[in-house]
């Protein structure tokens, strides 16, 4: 990457919870000497988050506006609202990482989530929910990656591919497997 775009680059690392954001980003932050903004922290810092109950809600507007006032250059920006609080102008690249919801259920397990709360991220994974919203968002700006099964450094080496230019998607179905393997009931009843 040239010097002049590392100067400006302002990298998005999204995906549902559990999928690897703040590991990646963490290395990446390091390697290439970027700040991480941390959207949750942010909109927990500005008490925008709903209280009370343990879902995600948040008011995405105000936190929008808080987001709107920063200077996003040189910054590696996390968090699964992305798509919802940031520009497509204001971003260089779009990283959405995918994890299969039978890895994620364990993180979430390990994180001690409700049944509830475990399977509507789960859920929401497995129909691809972000990565919709995304690529509304940032359109060609996006690059997916399927974390599942890959080392760390593996995963790295794809982020700064995609920080240099190579716009190749990984295609993920969890759908398909969820359904192949009979397990729909298992995410989608509580
Ligand atoms: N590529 C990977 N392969 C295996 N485990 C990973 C990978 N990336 C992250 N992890 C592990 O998965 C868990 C969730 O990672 P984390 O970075 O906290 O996710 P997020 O920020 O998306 O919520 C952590 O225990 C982390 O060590």
């Amino acid at each position: 990457m040239a010097t002049s775009q590392i100067h400006s680059v302002s990298i998005v690392i999204t995906g549902n919870p559990g999928v690897g954001k703040h590991t990646i980003a963490k290395e990446i932050s390091q390697k290439m000497q970027l700040e991480i903004i941390d959207i949750n922290q942010i909109a927990k810092d500005s008490g925008l988050f709903e209280e009370n109950d343990e879902s995600n809600d948040v008011d995405a507007k105000k936190l929008k506006e808080i987001l709107d006032k920063k200077n996003l250059n040189k910054c590696i920006i996390v968090g699964h609202l992305a798509p919802y609080v940031l520009d497509k102008n204001r971003v260089s690249v779009v990283i959405i990482l995918r994890r299969s919801p039978y890895d994620l259920i364990k993180v979430y397990k390990e994180r001690g989530y409700s049944n509830k709360k475990s399977n509507e991220n789960a859920s929401s994974e497995i129909l691809g929910i972000i990565t919709y919203d995304a690529k509304n968002q940032f359109k060609d700006k996006v690059v997916q990656i399927n974390v599942s099964q890959k080392e760390i450094q593996d995963v790295l080496n794809k982020v700064e591919s995609a920080v240099s230019g190579n716009k190749d998607s990984e295609e993920v179905d969890w759908l398909d497997l969820v359904t192949k393997n009979n397990d729909l009931k298992k995410f989608f009843v509580d």
